[in-house]
């Protein structure tokens, strides 16, 4: 079911995801997000899991209200249950930009976009992402210019979006990798039985949430709601800074830890820091 616990199974129990689903989720699902939905299921069948669970979407659109987002991209729309969610929180004159290489697909949603009056809002591009955003960075013009950005695309690729999209969000913009538990197999073990495509993206999305926890230029969180959803703050880092504590030389975390520094650069380290840490 699209919008519906199958995409994930993170929490272990069935009837409590029900339970979140039933009680809060559903119920107060927008009736144009529910209509695409349906129309996703109806479409797609199994496939229609693409699309991110109810209870995520709320998650993100209370998120950008709390932000006053204005501009977001998204990479990867599927039938767009996502964009909508995402759509509706945005002031009328918000903005989206919006890739995926299936058109088809965001054409089943289109309608319910429009019944719900913020087509005007979304600037759908049909394209490969990674080509789309090495355009986008090659142009110069949109760096640092997005509040959010929202990525669930190619999984192989979830590196190289970082590397792009962090240059394209604002210091103190969020970006939301979708799936990062994987179905839960993120926490089994090599010798545990998996088909070779569970295997696979096992490996893709330890290797991700690894880096991503150390990634000095992030504050980040890892959420396990749906599939698993990292939300990421890009923080201001200088070069100096992301060297110290890529070397160790001053602490990582959501704000400075004095203590245990013997030298002058260190000082200074912590200080640059300290500043940085408080964008
Ligand atoms: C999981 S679905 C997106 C679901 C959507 N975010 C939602 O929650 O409703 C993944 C989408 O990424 C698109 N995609 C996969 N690889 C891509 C690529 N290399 N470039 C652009 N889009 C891609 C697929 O066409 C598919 O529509």
């Amino acid at each position: 079911m699209a919008g519906g616990r199958d995409k994930g199974e993170i929490l272990a129990s069935q009837a409590l995801s029900k339970y979140i689903l039933e009680t809060n989720a559903h119920p107060r699902e927008h009736e144009h997000l529910k209509e695409l939905r349906q129309a996703t299921v109806q479409k797609y069948q199994i496939l229609s899991i693409m699309n991110v669970p109810a209870d995520e979407g709320q998650l993100i659109s209370m998120m950008l209200k709390l932000m006053n987002a204005k501009k977001t991209i998204e990479i990867g729309v599927f039938t767009g249950y996502s964009l909508l969610t995402t759509a509706l929180p945005l002031p009328v004159d918000g903005k989206i930009l919006a890739i995926d290489q299936d058109k088809e697909a965001y054409e089943i949603g289109l309608p319910f976009i429009r019944k719900a009056g913020v087509d005007h809002k979304i600037d759908f591009i049909q394209s490969d992402a990674l080509s789309f955003l090495n355009d986008l960075i090659a142009d110069g013009k949109e760096e640092g210019t997005f509040d959010f950005a929202f990525v669930d695309a190619k999984k192989e690729d979830y590196m190289k979006y970082h590397e792009l999209v962090l240059k394209l969000v604002k210091v103190g913009g969020v970006i939301g990798y979708d799936d990062t538990l994987w179905f839960g197999t993120v926490a089994l073990s090599e010798a545990d039985e998996m088909d070779d495509h569970q295997r696979r993206r096992r490996a893709q999305f330890r290797e991700f949430n690894s880096f991503l926890a150390k990634d000095p230029r992030i504050e980040c969180c890892l959420l396990s709601v749906g599939c698993g959803l990292t939300l990421c703050r890009r923080l201001m880092r200088s070069l100096l800074c992301i060297m110290l504590v890529q070397s160790g030389r001053v602490p990582m975390g959501n704000g400075p830890q004095v203590g245990g520094f013997k030298d002058l650069g260190r000082v200074i380290g912590l200080l640059i820091a300290y500043q940085e840490f408080r964008t």
